[in-house]
């Protein structure tokens, strides 16, 4: 593992700006505020006094006298080596409009920037490489408003990006042209640079309107293939010329700058989102928003994969652009933090195939043991789950069965006993109007209340007993309630105390007892029978209202029973829509098992052919070495023979 890179690099002020601007240097100004570089540090500084969190530290702080060719030989010139012995390398320009980028990676005539330094490089130092041959093609290629423009290839259509395991991420249909020389490469450098969108800005009279991407893709073997092996390394190295993260207030963008700052502006983001995650921590990193933009995604690599990278950040030292520039600072603190892990890149020749088919078999067995076995084995978990919450549900739905069960017996026990309490209520309700036959109504009299002419009788219940004093008709039956016992049995209080007494009707203090027990012994009987009338009179008035409270009570009863009837036939149906589900949750339990089965059969398949392939490749490894024996010792027979 490798940390990238960071420099940091201030261009000279400009002349119409210089008079609100301080050098980072320290050389002058007249501001409040100023960058103010120490070695590798630099600091904001208000009225001389640092500013609390405005201090960062880089590889590198260049100041505006620092050359590009000076910035090439440190942060560069390493990168080129390793891209020349194999590895991936990266280096780019990071900063706000106009704030130095293009100047630094294109340069200017008499101060060539990095990439024209860096091509010379290449050659000059595959030229001192006497041992290998290369191959070097590059290719030029720009994002203008998230559309990717081969610059070498004017009129070509849009470009799209692709990935496979052989080429990782590569853009289809860029133009790569196979060069054997620096000048060659300049010459193409100057036409793609013709073909790039520069626009006007406040800022800037020729601004990047897109990100450029210059690519070289280096590829060498040993000359002497024998001695070395048939290794062929192959490295990419990206030159790139972001386009400037702009304020549309500065650069007055409108139409189809505005456009275009804001594509830039949102890639840059997106760029500095990819940064922000790599330089977490790895566990907490989560996941890297790479696919986000085609800038992130062709530059992957370069960013916490296998390469070599550089960032130069460019910034401005005036004043008006101290926010700005603290931006681009603290995107570089982060980018510091980011590593890569770089590697020679290496293609055994002779087992090129070999290293497809090992690519292949092992993409298949990730397929296998990772995703698929990993799918698999999720299917099964959720279906273990899915199963497991149906038992609990088919336990739920039986629970409230029982429930439903209980309560349908509660409710039906409850219905019965109304049933009984109606009836009871009917039976014990015998007026003595119903007797259309006097003589019927006078047999179920007692002596005693014979002479009573608006008589009254009732059955008793639970009268098992003899009467002693006071028979009772025969015909009376099973029987009675208490009340009309009393007035049945009037004077025969005897009768009262053997009765047995039903507990809805305990023996009240009777009007006509407490008359019976208050009337005078001299009373005369005419009196007597007025007083009597009078009593029966108000008895029976009293007997009617108790009769019409208890009609009442029927009615009430008569009432809840209904409700409790449709209550009992909303739950049989609640219940029946319980079982419905719990057959259709059934039904769905039964559905799941199979597809694991068929889940089953499936891997099963699949292993049974992966072991086939696995077979076949290896009988054609066999094969292949054996032609490969058989051409090797026909090649050394051959000049034997010839001798
Ligand atoms: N280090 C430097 N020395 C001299 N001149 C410089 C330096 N850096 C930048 N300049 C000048 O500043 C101006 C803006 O620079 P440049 O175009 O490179 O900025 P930029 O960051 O690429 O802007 P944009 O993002 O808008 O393309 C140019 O005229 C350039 O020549």
């Amino acid at each position: 593992m490798e940390k990238i890179s960071v420099a940091v690099r201030f261009r000279p002020p400009k002349p119409s700006a210089e008079a609100d601007t301080t050098s980072p240097s320290g050389g002058g100004g007249g501001g409040d505020r100023e960058w103010r570089i120490d070695d590798t540090r630099i600091s904001l500084l208000h009225r001389t006094v640092p500013v609390p969190g405005a201090s960062f530290a880089f590889d590198h702080v260049f100041d505006e006298t620092a050359t590009n060719a000076r910035i090439y030989g440190l942060l560069v010139r390493s990168l080129i080596c390793a891209a020349v012995d194999g590895f991936n390398g990266t280096a780019f320009a990071y900063g706000q409009t106009s704030s130095g980028k293009t100047f630094t990676m294109n340069g200017s005539g008499s101060h060539p920037g990095i990439i024209p330094l860096a091509v010379r490089d290449v050659f000059d130092t595959a030229a001192e490489a006497v041992d290998r041959e290369f191959l070097i093609r590059v290719s030029y290629m720009e994002i203008y408003n998230e559309e990717i423009n081969d610059l070498l290839a004017l009129g070509s259509e849009k470009l799209l990006i692709h990935e496979n395991l052989e080429r990782g991420v590569y853009v289809s249909g860029l133009r790569e042209e196979i060069v054997n020389n620096a000048e060659q490469v300049l010459k193409l450098l100057e036409l793609g640079e013709a073909n790039r969108h520069f626009g006007e800005t406040n800022m800037n009279i020729r601004s990047s309107r897109s990100h450029t991407i210059f690519r070289m893709v280096i590829e060498s073997s040993a000359k002497d293939q024998m001695n070395s092996g048939d290794a062929i390394r192959v490295s990419v190295l990206n030159l790139v010329d972001l386009a400037g993260s702009e304020r549309i207030a500065k650069t007055g963008a409108d139409g189809v700058r505005l456009k275009e700052g804001k594509h830039i502006n949102k890639s840059l983001m997106i760029l500095g989102n990819v940064i922000n995650k790599l330089s977490e921590n790895g566990k907490q990193r989560g996941h890297i928003p790479y696919r986000d933009s085609k800038l992130t995604r062709i530059l992957q690599p370069a960013l916490g994969g296998n390469a070599k990278t550089s960032i130069i950040c460019t910034a401005a030292p005036e004043e008006i652009h101290i926010e700005e520039t603290r931006g681009t600072l603290q995107f570089a603190s982060r980018a510091k933090c980011v590593s890569n892990c770089a590697q020679v890149n290496e293609i055994l020749t002779d087992a090129a195939l070999l290293k497809r088919q090992k690519l292949e078999i092992e993409e298949l067995r990730k397929k296998l043991q990772g995703s698929h076995s990993e799918v698999l084995e999720q299917v099964i978990l959720k279906q273990r789950n899915d199963m497991h919450k149906s038992e609990l549900e088919r336990d739920r739905l039986a629970n409230e069965l029982e429930e439903e069960r209980r309560l349908r017996e509660t409710l039906e026990h409850r219905l019965a006993e109304q049933q009984k309490m109606l009836e009871h209520h009917n039976i014990t309700s015998i007026s003595a109007d119903q007797f259309t036959d006097s003589s019927q109504l006078d047999a179920l009299k007692t002596p005693e209340s014979k002479h009573m002419p608006d008589g009254f009788v009732a059955n008793r219940s639970h009268y098992s007993k003899d009467v002693e004093f006071s028979p009772v008709p025969e015909n009376l039956g099973t029987v009675a309630g208490e009340d009309l016992w009393m007035q049945l049995n009037k004077g025969c209080i005897t009768d009262l105390e053997m009765l047995e007494m039903t507990p809805g009707f305990k023996c009240a203090p009777s009007l006509i007892e407490d008359t019976i027990a208050a009337a005078p012994l001299d009373e005369s009987i005419d009196t007597r029978c007025q007083r009597l009338e009078k009593d029966c009179t108000f008895n029976r008035q009293q007997l009617e209202d108790r009769c019409a409270a208890l009609e009442k009570e029927r009615e009430l009863l008569k009432e809840e029973n209904s409700s409790l009837l449709q209550e009992l036939s909303k739950s049989k149906q609640d219940a029946n829509h319980l079982v419905a589900e719990k057959e259709e949750l059934l039904k769905d339990l039964e559905a799941e098992r199979c597809r694991m089965d068929e889940l089953k059969q499936d891997i099963r398949m699949f292993s049974q052919a992966f072991a086939q392939r696995q077979g076949q490749l290896a009988s054609l490894h066999t094969k292949s070495k054996a032609i490969v024996d058989n051409f090797k010792a026909s090649q050394v027979a051959l000049p034997l023979d010839q001798a």
